[in-house]
């Protein structure tokens, strides 16, 4: 058997990881030069030297917002010795240990940008180019796994009006640093991560900033740098500088910054694949990782709002089970029926139709349904537990929630105390 994996973000390296420790062949496709995916920071953005988009919206100065001790993988934990909240190269640093931890890397193709994964017979075709030679590259494999993150196709709806502003509009997946906006009046649009996150640092540097988001659904609390100012949605632009909100009111800008997130997409595969891929949805999938019609490819990484490395670490293990054969799958039937009744199940909690993909509080019930399916160790309890509070803080106290350091006492329980840095 040979599989494929396309990305060596994290990802990918914990799919490498597992797949190959089953004894199976595999081959990582990566598109840029090094491992690590979003936590590699490049200065381009847009296009890449090569006229290939730029894969990260990595940023300088910026600190993880989940701690360490739920950023390591269930088996590989963080080896730092300090805080609890890294920065970008520290997890990039770690990113590359478990690679070579593992001796993950001579399993990459680097520098070769998959364009077309089709099946073929029952197998599945995979064509790439190689960004420097610009030679192509294609092989054929009984199984692909598709690493390809979905932090890369920026959403930025257009404003009422926006075509009379003549300041700059960006997404924040452009955004690199805070240096441009010294002394300007940024408008950030979205109380997401990044949009929280790109407004205390502008605020930093920037004469005003002011962070529009719907108040209705969100309370994000805490204190506030001086020059930071929140205010509803934007009801319209009104000339070159002047946007006005719902509320009435009224400001000038000299930038505007989308931080509105992203959508799903993988352009590369092909109309046969039988992938629906819509803006918030990929379907259809059991479980949110296997091709129901066509099980031999899978996604790692589809829900969001999650400790992400563990949940790479345990779907992968998952899907492994099935490689393995040490699990069967249930009928096409029934993994229709199966995640027929998780969006039911949203739905009833009040997720909409764009949530169908998040996991946020529920997480625990995921990581238990797959640990229990494919009989494999679970991810911890206490794993979940430090997710939520450290969610919970962010939301309440943006500031100083970095302050913190986590200590995991046993697989329940944990203690965070004030960290001085
Ligand atoms: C600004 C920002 C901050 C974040 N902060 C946190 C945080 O603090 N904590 C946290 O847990 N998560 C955070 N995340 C989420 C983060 O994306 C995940 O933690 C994780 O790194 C995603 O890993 P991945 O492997 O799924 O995707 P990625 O890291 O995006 O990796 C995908 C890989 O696939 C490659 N690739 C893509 N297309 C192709 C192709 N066609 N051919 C070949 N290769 C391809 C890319 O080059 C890349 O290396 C953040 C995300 C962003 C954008």
């Amino acid at each position: 058997m040979r599989v494929a994996i396309i990305g060596a973000g994290a990802a990918g390296l914990a799919s490498a990881r597992h797949v190959s420790a089953q004894g199976i062949e595999c081959e990582v496709i990566e598109m840029g030069s090094e491992v690590g995916g979003t936590w590699v920071y490049t200065d381009e953005v847009g296009t890449d030297r090569f006229g290939y988009p730029v894969h990260t919206a990595m940023y300088k100065g910026l600190r993880a917002n989940l701690p360490k001790e739920i950023m390591g993988f269930p088996d590989f934990p963080i080896p730092e010795p300090n805080g609890s909240y890294l920065d970008q190269a520290t997890i990039l640093r770690f990113l590359n240990l478990y690679a070579e931890h593992f001796n993950l890397k001579p399993l990459i193709k680097f520098n070769h940008i998959v364009t077309e994964v089709r099946p073929n017979a029952d197998k599945w075709s995979i064509k790439a180019k190689n960004k420097i030679t610009k030679t192509e590259f294609a092989s054929i494999y009984d199984v692909v796994m598709i690493c390809t993150g979905h932090y890369n196709t920026p959403i930025s709806p257009s404003l009422s009006g926006q075509e009379k502003f003549k300041g700059h509009v960006m997404h924040s997946h452009q955004y690199r640093s805070n240096k441009p906006f010294q002394n300007q009046r940024v408008l950030v649009i979205g109380a997401g991560p990044s949009g929280l996150d790109v407004a205390f640092q502008v605020a930093e540097i920037a004469q005003q900033v002011v962070l529009s988001y719907d108040m209705t659904k969100k309370e994000v609390k805490g204190e506030y740098p001086s020059n930071l100012v929140k205010k509803p949605q934007v009801l319209r632009v009104k000339d070159k500088e002047h946007v006005e909100f719902v509320d009435g009111s009224c400001c000038s800008f000299d930038t505007i910054i989308y931080c509105t997130g992203y959508r799903y997409n993988f352009p590369f595969l092909h109309h046969d694949c039988g992938v629906s891929v819509g803006d918030f949805h990929v379907r259809p999938l059991y479980k949110h990782l296997i091709h129901i019609e066509k099980p031999t490819m899978c996604f790692i990484g589809i829900p969001y709002y999650v400790g992400a490395f563990q949940m790479f670490d345990i779907q992968a293990r998952f899907y492994c089970q099935y490689l393995n054969g040490s699990m069967s799958l249930p009928t096409k039937e029934m993994m229709y029926k199966d995640t027929e009744e998780d969006v039911v199940k949203r739905k009833n909690k009040g997720y909409s139709e764009k949530q169908m993909h998040l996991l946020g509080h529920d997480q625990q019930t995921y990581f238990e349904e797959l640990a229990s399916t494919a009989k494999i160790t679970p991810i911890l309890p206490v794993i979940c537990k430090i997710w939520s509070d450290s969610d919970n803080s962010f939301y309440k106290d943006l500031k100083n929630f970095r302050k913190y350091k986590y200590r995991i006492l046993n697989n329940n329980t944990f203690v965070s105390e004030r960290y001085i840095e």
